[in-house]
Parts: C-alpha cells; structure tokens; sequence
C-alpha cells in the first residue's frame, strides 16, 4: 500500500468508484528494488526488467542528478556531498525520492540505487509495501574489470562497457552522439573502499529484507547468465495485467 495521506492504492487488486457510478479494479501494482555493489549490473538488468515487464525504472542517481540540473533546494544540497565523493545524507535523499514515489501510486516499479542505508530502507517501508528486493553477489575480480571498463553518458546515465556492450562509435554516446566519460571512483584504487563500504551498509538492509520473505539473491560472473534466472522469477510474480501498470476494468 502506498501511503501518502491523501490518496492510498492498496498494493493488491483493488477497487474504486468513479464519476459515473462505475467501478473500476486496479490492477496489481508491483514495487521491486534491486541491490548490489558497484558495477554489479543493477543498472543494465533493470533496464532488462523495465523493457521486458514494462515497470517504470526508478534510478535514484539520475533522479539525483536531475535535481541538481534543475537546481532544486535538494539538489544544490546533494550536490555539495557528491562532489566531495560523498554519500548523500539520508534526510535529503528521502526528501528527493518519496515525494517521487508518492507521485506513482498507480505506476509499477523497480527502484535501482535506493535504499541505501537502513534509515533509508525504514523510511521507503513506511511509504510502501515492497513485493520484492533483488540482491547482485558479484565477485570481486568481476567487479574491478567492468568498472575499469564502464564508460558513461553523463547527461542521460547511460552506461557502456566496452566489451559487453560497446557505444556503435567509439567515444559517443549511441542516442545524443556526446562524448562519453569514466568516473574517478570506478578506477581500481576507489574500488575496494567502495566496496567495504556498501558491504557495511547493505548487511542491516538485505538482513531486513531476509526478515520479510521478500529477498532474492542471485551470483555470477556474467549478467547474461543472471539474467534467465531474474526473468522467471518475475514473471511468476507480475501477473500479466499489472505488466503495464494501473488498468482500468470497467465494472458494471
Ligand atoms: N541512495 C543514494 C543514491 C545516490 N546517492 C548519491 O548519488 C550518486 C550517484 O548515484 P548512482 O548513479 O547510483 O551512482 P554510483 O554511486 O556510481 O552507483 P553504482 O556504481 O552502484 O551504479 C552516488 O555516488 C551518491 O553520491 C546517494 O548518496 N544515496
Ligand atoms: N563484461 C561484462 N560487463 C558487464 C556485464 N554486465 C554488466 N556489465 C557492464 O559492467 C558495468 C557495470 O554495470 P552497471 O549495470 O552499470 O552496474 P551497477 O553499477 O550495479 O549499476 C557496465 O559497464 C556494464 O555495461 C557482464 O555480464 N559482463
């Protein structure tokens, strides 16, 4: 259930009377989360998710980065700390991101980058209902070749690599043709503080969510491989009517 004060769509199917005396059922709606270090894949097996199951993907770094392009009080805030390299404080991050959520109390989604903090998991639990929480176990040695590897499309979030999934020409982003740049922190050198340091926060978040039945965690080396797996467990758990997103069934 989506809880925003003023409008509240359980997380089931439901139903509402319209203007005309009609019912209408909302379909089921599905709220997913995906977990894992950096360069484990989250963001290329959401982008799977969302085009193959039709939820919205929510990435609370581009959300973050859009808030600093449109610079809104949060996003001159968030951006003081990211450019330090530093997490954003978690009542800024919740200040972005819920009022978003509440926004899309009739759209499925699948959340990439947040929670990242237990108080940012306790603060998602009291706005909704999770259906589930995908978690990325990823090696090491994995991890530090994709990210030395990982080119990216400032402006839009596009993530390249340039063995997996190569830009068609060198350098450029596919859709804008801008050059594409490498983040300081994907270097090797950053990487293993990165990594202790999402070790640390994600134990008390993906232990709360062992806690709720609703964790599901997958290892590999290769998202190709992840991903068959990913794909039938979701599709035993989006029934197909809410694959895109709040129906309207008219009822007499
Ligand atoms: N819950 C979150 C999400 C994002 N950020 C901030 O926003 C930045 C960009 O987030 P993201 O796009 O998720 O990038 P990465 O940290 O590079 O994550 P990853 O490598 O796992 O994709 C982060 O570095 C961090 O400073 C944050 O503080 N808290
Ligand atoms: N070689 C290789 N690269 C991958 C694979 N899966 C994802 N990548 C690349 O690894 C990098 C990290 O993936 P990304 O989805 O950005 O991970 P995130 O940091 O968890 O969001 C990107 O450059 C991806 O293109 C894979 O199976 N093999």
């Amino acid at each position: 259930m989506l809880r925003n004060g003023t409008a509240s769509v359980r997380n089931d199917t439901d139903t509402v009377r319209g203007v005309a005396g009609y019912k209408w059922r909302m379909a089921k709606l599905f709220r997913a989360v995906i977990m894992g270090p950096p360069g484990s894949g989250k963001g290329t097996i959401s982008e799977r998710i969302a085009q193959r199951f039709a939820l919205t993907r929510l990435s609370s770094g581009d959300f973050v980065r859009e808030n600093i392009a449109a610079n809104t009080d949060a996003g001159v805030l968030a951006k003081t700390y990211i450019e330090r390299g530093l997490l954003v404080p978690d009542h800024v991050m919740t200040r972005l991101l819920l009022p978003r959520l509440e926004e899309m109390t009739r759209h499925s989604w699948l959340m990439d980058g947040f929670p990242r903090t237990l108080a940012q998991a306790k603060a998602l639990n009291s706005t909704c209902d999770l259906d589930l929480v995908i978690s990325l176990n990823i090696p090491y040695e994995t991890l530090k070749e994709r990210l030395s590897d990982r080119w990216i499309h400032p402006a839009s979030g596009r993530v390249y690599n340039m063995g997996f999934n190569p830009p068609h020409v060198q350098g450029r982003d596919d859709i804008s043709g801008e050059p594409l740049i490498q983040h300081d922190d994907d270097k090797p050198e950053a990487l293993v503080a990165r990594l202790r340091h999402y070790k640390d926060m994600a134990k008390p978040i993906i232990d709360l969510y062992k806690s709720k039945g609703i964790l599901h965690t997958f290892s590999g080396t290769e998202t190709d491989r992840i991903w068959p797996y990913i794909n039938s467990l979701l599709s035993t758990k989006i029934p197909s009517t809410s694959q895109t997103d709040t129906q309207r069934i008219p009822m007499p």
